[in-house]
């Protein structure tokens, strides 16, 4: 007979973030996500875990059963709010080979023991527990140990030993190859990506990472997931879903250049990319598939005509949100949905095709669907994209580049660099 687990809720003092990254080390299991507008979680230690794509099932069919699992195991405990899942799906479950994801290439997804939830300076704190008795003194302990714990500042002074993009001449030559191929058949468009390999002196201090991706990157969200020693993090621009019971919100996020110097030039550039035909028609794709897509479930789509600039620190995309509303099993659209064009290509299987023969890496969580979904039907996944996986003093950023007809390969190697940015400024030490 499975355990019942236990949950209950209850107000928290506004919590200093110093004190919840120092924490958050005690924990193999940890997630934190921040959105854009604010919204903030924090997941540590879990109670239940899976790995979606390590079955012979869908990875998105394998979470929706565990989580249905999960939720006839749920007992509240005067709770107004249920607990959630978090962690991400992986790429592709069909790549197989571990490489530098290790236990995170199939990707990861727990149900976690303590969740800090932050809207608009409210903390609220959901407790689950497999013991009825303890989940007040649990509970009580925790809250407890996030003011007694003592932050201890250690300067990063972690200098890059070795960083080398690997690949690049295959990889143009791919690129080039790929432009000749949706010329001559009937493939459309095929997001390539590429990795960079940094060597450390030492192992980064993870919170000092997370405190450089907020005071980097703003207008993006802020994504950690820590299985013991792997550390992934990401500052995506890309929402892949907010929902609810009745409601989807996704975006189509692609085309893009880099943020001007000044803002004239930045006004400038922001116009060229608006109206370039290759980046439009490669947005576009991106539109009617996600839109397509929505359908298919029976949602009613709703988008605005034209794309507006998404501006983020290093570079700027074209963007439209897209809002379906009606009912729809979550979980099915997700699968229908993963890869979008933005990060797959057109058809789907097609583009999946050629990067598994251009590619010579796992994705990993690089490009998958990572958030937080909870037991109450809402949620929010974004696209790990700018991304890059920790272990140790060795770190893997991935970018890509969706190539269309009239792609320049020069041109993506020096779009995907910028990609790189996010993660790699963070890593670098403040005297270099
Ligand atoms: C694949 C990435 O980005 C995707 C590709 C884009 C493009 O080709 O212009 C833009 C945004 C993302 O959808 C990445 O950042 O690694």
């Amino acid at each position: 007979m499975p355990k019942k687990i236990y949950y209950t809720n209850s107000k928290l003092q506004p919590a200093d973030e110093d004190h919840l990254l120092t924490l958050a080390k005690q924990y193999d299991d940890v997630f934190i996500f921040q959105t854009p507008k604010g919204f903030k979680l924090y997941a540590f230690d879990s109670l239940s875990k899976i790995i979606p794509g390590n079955d012979h099932e869908n990875q998105f069919t394998h979470v929706s059963h565990w989580k249905d699992d999960l939720q006839s195991l749920l007992v509240p405990i005067n709770a107004t709010i249920p607990p959630q899942i978090v962690g991400g799906f992986s790429f592709s479950p069909e790549q197989t080979s571990r490489s530098v994801w290790n236990s995170l290439s199939s990707g990861y997804f727990f149900l976690p023991k303590f969740i800090i939830i932050v809207k608009n300076n409210n903390y609220t704190l959901v407790t689950s527990s497999f013991s009825k008795d303890d989940i007040d003194r649990e509970k009580a302990a925790f809250s407890a140990q996030i003011s007694t714990v003592n932050p201890v500042k250690k300067h990063l002074n972690n200098p890059i030993v070795k960083k080398v993009e690997l690949n690049v001449a295959e990889w143009e030559t791919a690129v080039a190859k790929t432009t000749r191929l949706i010329r001559e058949t009937n493939l459309k468009k095929v997001v390539l990506a590429r990795n960079l390999k940094i060597k450390l002196t030492h192992e980064p201090d993870f919170c000092l990472l997370w405190q450089r991706l907020q005071s980097t990157q703003p207008n993006t969200y802020h994504i950690l997931l820590k299985k013991r020693k792997l550390i992934f993090l990401s500052a995506t621009p890309e929402r892949f879903a907010k929902f609810g019971a009745a409601y989807f919100e996704t975006a189509a996020v692609a085309g893009t250049i880099r943020r001007g110097i000044t803002p004239v030039e930045d006004n400038q550039l922001g116009k060229i990319l608006l109206a370039d035909k290759k980046n439009r028609s490669e947005q576009q794709f991106v539109v009617s598939d996600i839109s397509n897509s929505l359908k298919q479930v029976g949602l009613v789509v709703n988008h605005p005509a034209i794309p507006t600039l998404l501006k983020n620190k290093n570079v700027q995309h074209l963007f439209t949100p897209i809002k379906g509303t009606g009912r729809y099993d979550l979980f099915s659209l997700l699968n229908i949905l993963h890869p979008t064009p933005a990060l797959g290509g057109l058809p789907r299987q097609d583009a999946l095709i050629q990067i598994n023969n251009i590619e010579p890496f796992t994705r990993g969580l690089f490009g998958a669907p990572i958030g937080h979904i909870s037991f109450d039907g809402t949620g929010e996944l974004a696209v790990g994209i700018r991304s890059g996986i920790i272990n140790g003093t060795t770190s893997f950023l991935f970018a890509g580049a969706g190539i269309v007809a009239d792609s320049v390969a020069k041109k993506e190697v020096a779009e995907t660099r910028m990609k790189f940015n996010p993660i790699l400024n963070i890593l670098k030490d403040d005297t270099e």
